[in-house]
């Protein structure tokens, strides 16, 4: 797991551990660690040119010893001041490993655009909103530059607890953070400007909370995923039923069956109308089926089933309305999606006085509907506090689609999935993935695990698919075998 702590968290253990030794210890192991990924990044430390990006804070005073290690070791450093005063133990230090100091701005894009390494210390968890000049300029010569750009605790101009981007911000290819992940660095936009993320420790450890947020690994997910077993039968395994497409919206039928099946489902039991039925079939035959009467919607639904999964391409008609309702009536583990989202937002209660697990997947589009008064612009902003307002509001399980896809959950922390890509950005895939996690549902996974295991291995098979070319829904289906031998 990684584990990711709000700002307030990093600077209470921080302070702990500050009284306790000796003055400026912590920034000396945060340095020393920064230097040490600088120099393996670079082919050559000695001759190397750096130029180190310095804001008034801490996370200048970071950069500028770290820039003092580089220059013992022969790098030609160059530190490009963007405040009247900067961390002055930082400065000498620098100064006196041979490093050059300057607050000419000339000088600085020419340095920018010839170096080997800059290392971004303009603003760490203390930055406010986007970046403001002579911060902004910058950052964007160190975008304009060939150079490998090595951020400080995080790019700079991006909200290290949410990961909100309001404004100019660096973008890195690497990020060496202290102490503990910040949730920017997990959660998009943040994360899309962070790109290869370094954890030094710094003794933090003991003193940090329980983690804010979590992304898991692929050792993490391979722990929980359910496998068949010796005693396994079709049952054991877990039976799921199926309410998704409708003769108009067939293909999320066909997909979100398929994703069920992929996903390892002892047994699928599909209800739905008589031409989405006969394509299902036609595609997948091991499926077993209902034709629902148009005059009596509910009374073919499937029984003696371990969870639902209700809603991907399956309509805002009446009879989904009362579909809805019996599923939700039952005392089953039910997967909500798409239209059934859609139709929530309606008779929201039917979800918030339900005891029995309960997940929901909209995207943003969904989620706003769910929430009023927050368009999908504020979604896609503050994901993290969206998606955890949602969680609490409804009682259950959220898990919000997109870029970064983040799983709350009321009084848990927060999980974002690392395997996300927005080659995943194409219609179908969600179908897959409402399919895919119900089939974990079914095996006896709780809701927060189903969801976590299930965007793991979707946002894996879409990057094995095609091997980084653009995919279909179908060629996500058609790898999911290859995410699930990955974990192996
Ligand atoms: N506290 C500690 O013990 C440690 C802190 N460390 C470093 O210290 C950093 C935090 O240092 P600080 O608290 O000094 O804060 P920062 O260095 O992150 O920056 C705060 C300064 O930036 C200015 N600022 C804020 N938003 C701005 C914006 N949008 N545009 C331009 N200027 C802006 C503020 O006026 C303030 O002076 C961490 O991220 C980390 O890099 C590490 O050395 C490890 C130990
Ligand atoms: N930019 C993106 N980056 C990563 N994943 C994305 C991006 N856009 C969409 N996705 C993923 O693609 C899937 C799309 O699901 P959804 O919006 O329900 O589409 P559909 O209803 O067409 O199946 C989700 O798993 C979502 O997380
Ligand atoms: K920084």
């Amino acid at each position: 797991m990684r584990d990711a702590y709000t700002v307030e968290a990093v600077r209470k253990a921080e302070d702990v551990l500050m009284a306790r030794g000796p003055e400026g210890a912590l920034m000396q192991r945060a340095a020393a660690g920064l230097a040490a990924v600088c120099a393996r990044l670079l082919p050559r430390v000695y001759g190397a040119r750096v130029v180190l990006l310095v804001g008034s804070g801490d996370n200048g005073g970071d950069a500028l010893y770290a820039g003092a290690r580089l220059a013992r070791r022969g790098a030609a450093v160059l530190a490009v001041l963007a405040a009247d005063r900067v961390h002055e133990g930082g400065l000498a230090a620098l100064r006196a490993a041979g490093g050059r100091v300057s607050a000419d701005r000339a000088d600085a894009r020419a340095a920018i655009a010839a170096a080997d390494l800059v290392v971004d210390g303009l603003l760490g968890i203390g930055g406010r909103g986007g970046l403001r000049e002579p911060h902004a300029a910058l950052a964007a010569h160190a975008a304009d530059s060939a150079a490998l750009v090595v951020a400080v605790d995080l790019p700079s101009g991006v909200d290290a607890g949410t990961g909100a981007v309001e404004g100019p911000a660096v973008r890195a290819d690497v990020t060496v953070t202290f102490g503990g992940y910040k949730p920017g660095l997990l959660i998009d936009p943040g994360a899309g400007r962070a790109g290869v993320l370094e954890l030094v420790d710094i003794g933090l450890g003991p003193e940090l909370p329980p983690a804010h947020v979590r992304s898991p690994q692929a050792a993490d997910i391979a722990a929980l995923l359910p496998g068949p077993g010796a005693e396994s039968d079709k049952y054991r395994r877990g039976v799921l039923a199926m309410a998704s497409g409708s003769d108009r919206y067939s293909g999320a039928a066909v997909l979100s069956v398929g994703g069920a099946l992929r996903g390892g489902v002892g047994m699928l039991r599909y209800a739905g109308q008589a031409g989405v039925v006969a394509k299902v079939l036609d595609r997948w035959p091991e499926v077993v089926a209902t034709v629902l009467e148009p005059t009596d919607p509910v009374a073919g639904l499937p029984q003696r089933v371990a969870a639902w999964v209700v809603g991907p391409g399956r309509g805002l008609h009446p009879a989904a309305v009362v579909e809805l309702r019996t599923v939700l009536g039952t005392g089953l583990p039910v997967l909500l999606d798409a239209d059934a989202i859609t139709l929530l937002a309606e008779e929201p209660d039917l979800v918030r006085d339900r005891s029995a697990p309960t997940l929901l997947t909209p995207h943003a589009g969904e989620l706003a509907r769910l929430l009023p008064g927050v368009d999908r612009a504020d979604i896609e902003a503050r994901r993290l506090a969206h998606a955890t307002r949602a969680a609490a509001e409804f009682g259950c399980t959220v898990l919000l689609k997109g870029s970064t896809t983040i799983i709350a959950e009321p009084g848990r922390p927060a999980i974002v999935n690392p395997t996300g890509t927005p080659l995943l950005a194409t219609a179908g895939t969600g179908d897959v993935l409402a399919g895919l996690i119900g089939a974990m549902l079914a095996s006896g996974l709780a809701p927060r695990d189903a969801a976590v295991c299930g965007a793991y291995l979707h946002g894996l098979a879409a990057r094995l698919a095609c091997g980084g070319a653009p995919i279909s829904a179908s060629d996500l289906l058609g790898a999911i075998p290859a995410a699930f031998r990955a974990l192996r």
